[in-house]
């Protein structure tokens, strides 16, 4: 476990690291995040004992890493995997990492084989690609077959493939009980990999939670709806109806309404009270990647005068409708069950009839279901 108190880093006037508290715990890959600059590679540094902390302290099983016994044994890191001298042979390099630290030469190719590299392993490393060397990093964190893993930015330059085989490796090293610490940029990829996310902000800790709480917290799900193009009027009495009924109603820019505050079998019974028949009736589950910006919009330092992550954010309406006017001020929370979006009509699909209760889906009233997500609110 690796356990940070008070932890704090100041470069002059600059407070890399502010009062971190936290816990890493073993079992668990937990997500390292935060925009550029936050203090995610100087809060690793510290972990291991490459800066000192200005205030506060961190400790891995319960002692600073300098006062570990044969650290290397115990804990492994990438923290930079163009740290390696370009003229030395892969090999050789790991070779002379595990001679410091007293590991067998034999652990020394079974690495090597557990990240793909013994085709390569006499090249010289300055010839590696990002990818290459990013692997011979993960070799040298793993040489010591450590019970504590620190990752920065672990999959930066690989291929899919790569990433792949990143993601299952930190999975398998957690399922074994080990401890698993990893920073990256890419949220799709975290979302996948990572049980449970520290986040931080200019320094300070933002949330310190599981991967489904997080999103749940700091993103809501919403209903897209849409009403079928051949009747004039549909969308407008759809959007009023749902409106009267409490939900909060915006119009995507392909002509579907985007509901919150109303669960998706009461749009579907409302619909049909409206007489409106739809097209399209589906969860939007939301996503690591929007409860990350939303968390972190007021903590980035760095940001392009056009913000990319705008878009992100809920649409204004394109026009505003009648019915938003109505519209009550506050989403309340529900929760909405998943149903099939059934095809347009004259484009294959079979007749649809839209079960009115969940449970008549395995009655076989209609079309197998997709699993209920736990939150799609
Ligand atoms: N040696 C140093 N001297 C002065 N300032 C530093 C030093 N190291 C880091 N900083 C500053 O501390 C802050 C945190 O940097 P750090 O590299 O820890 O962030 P990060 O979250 O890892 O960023 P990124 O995601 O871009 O890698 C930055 O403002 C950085 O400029």
């Amino acid at each position: 476990m690796i356990e940070a108190v008070g932890l704090t880093k100041r470069y002059g006037a600059k407070t890399a690291v502010d009062q971190l508290s936290f816990q890493v715990r073993p079992g668990h890959v937990t997500g390292f995040l935060g925009p550029n600059g936050s203090g995610k590679s100087t809060t690793m540094r510290m972990i291991l004992g490459l800066d000192r902390p200005t205030a506060g302290h961190v400790t891995i099983n319960g002692m600073p890493f300098r006062e570990l016994p044969n650290a290397q044994r115990h804990v492994g890191a990438l923290l930079d995997a163009k740290a390696v001298h370009g003229g030395r042979r892969a090999r050789t390099h790991l070779l002379a990492l595990a001679q410091l630290s007293g590991i067998p030469e034999k652990r020394v190719d079974e690495v090597l084989g557990v990240v793909g590299l013994q085709d390569v392993a006499r090249q010289r490393t300055k010839a590696f690609s990002l990818g290459m060397g990013q692997r011979l990093g993960i070799a040298a964190a793993l040489l010591g077959d450590p019970q504590v893993l620190l990752f920065d930015e672990p999959v930066n330059g690989l291929d899919p493939e790569g990433i792949l085989w990143v993601r299952n490796l930190m999975r398998q090293l957690a399922a074994e009980g080990r401890t698993v610490f990893v920073s990256s940029h890419l949220m799709s990829e975290m979302a996948l990999t990572a049980d449970h996310l520290i986040v931080i902000g200019r320094g300070r800790l933002l949330a310190d939670m599981g991967v489904q709480e997080f999103i749940t917290h700091n993103a809501a799900g919403f209903a897209r709806v849409r009403a079928a193009d051949t009747a004039p009027h549909g969308t407008q009495t759809l959007g009023e109806a749902l409106v009267k009924a409490g939900g909060r109603v915006l119009r995507e820019p392909d002509g579907a309404l985007r509901v919150t505050g109303l669960a998706l079998p009461q749009i579907s019974d409302l619909a049909h009270e409206a007489d409106v028949r739809l097209w399209e009736l589906s969860p939007h589950k939301a996503s690591l990647e929007e409860a990350y910006m939303r968390l972190t919009q007021s903590a980035v330092e760095y940001t392009s005068t056009e913000d990319p992550r705008a878009e992100l954010f809920e649409p204004e309406p394109l026009t505003v409708p009648a019915w938003e006017e109505d519209a009550p001020p506050e989403v309340p929370a529900t929760t909405a069950a998943a149903f099939y979006a059934p095809p347009p009509p004259g484009a294959g699909g079979r007749p649809f009839l839209m079960p009115r209760r969940p449970g008549d889906l395995a009655r076989g009233t209609g079309p197998e279901p997709e699993p209920e997500p736990e939150d799609a609110r």
